[in-house]
């Protein structure tokens, strides 16, 4: 059996909430709107570009438009990884697991175009057997089908597999997949999201839950 780590990304590997809000501050500028406090951002955080970007025109009072989110693709595409940072521990916690042997994918909602640039610009992009980005499938999280296709890609099996992830629909792709699930209680999600799911509270508080999981 290899056993497979499945990361979710936005909140749980890498904390890009000061990049994408301040690509989405750019746009509200750009069309005369007021911009966002942090915490407003990281509530709208989760679903993918598409569904951040209307949050946010929605929050303004305004309808979605494609070129908005064609802007903010442009602009968060070629600035993904200005602030945007690892969680405290995350590399030593990927390390580990690469040295017991473990498989590691992810599966965001971000589009895979930013998420390769952050994995890479962050250098933990070497970990990873795939990456299942919010447009590599048909579906998306949720949709248990985003993270079974995301675990083929990496050559894992359902039965070998966690998910890890700070966000309701972390949780309910991983327990629609049939995988036990982690929830990530540094992230951005509060935690009722964990819908009783084992909390790691933080990167080095995985260790032991996954070493478990796999065992229970
Ligand atoms: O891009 C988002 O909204 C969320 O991305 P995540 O699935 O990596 O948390
Ligand atoms: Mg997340």
């Amino acid at each position: 059996m290899t056993r497979i780590a499945v990361f979710d990304l936005d909140g749980t590997l890498v904390d890009s909430a000061p990049d994408l809000h301040a690509s989405l501050d750019r746009l509200m500028a750009l069309r005369g709107l007021p911009d966002f406090a942090r915490a407003e951002v990281i509530a709208m955080i989760g679903d993918g570009a598409k569904v951040l970007v209307e949050r946010a025109l929605a929050a303004r009072g305004q309808a979605f438009d494609q070129p908005a989110l064609d802007w903010f693709l442009d602009d968060y595409g070629a600035n993904a990884a200005v602030e945007t940072a690892t969680f405290d521990g995350i590399p030593a916690v990927l390390a580990t697991l690469k040295a017991e042997g473990w498989r590691m994918a992810v599966c965001t909602n971000k589009p895979v175009a930013p998420a390769r640039t952050l994995l890479a610009g962050l250098g933990i992009d070497q970990f990873f057997d795939a990456i299942g980005g919010g447009d590599s499938y048909p579906v998306r999280k949720p949709d248990p089908a985003h993270l079974l296709a995301t675990l083929r890609d990496a050559g894992g099996e359902a039965r070998d597999a966690i998910m890890i992830g700070d966000h309701h629909n972390d949780v309910a792709a991983g327990r629609g997949a049939g995988l036990p699930v982690i929830f990530a209680g540094w992230g951005y999600g509060p935690l009722s999201m964990a819908a009783g799911a084992p909390v790691a509270a933080t990167p080095a508080d995985l260790l032991p839950l996954l070493r478990a999981g796999l065992l229970a």
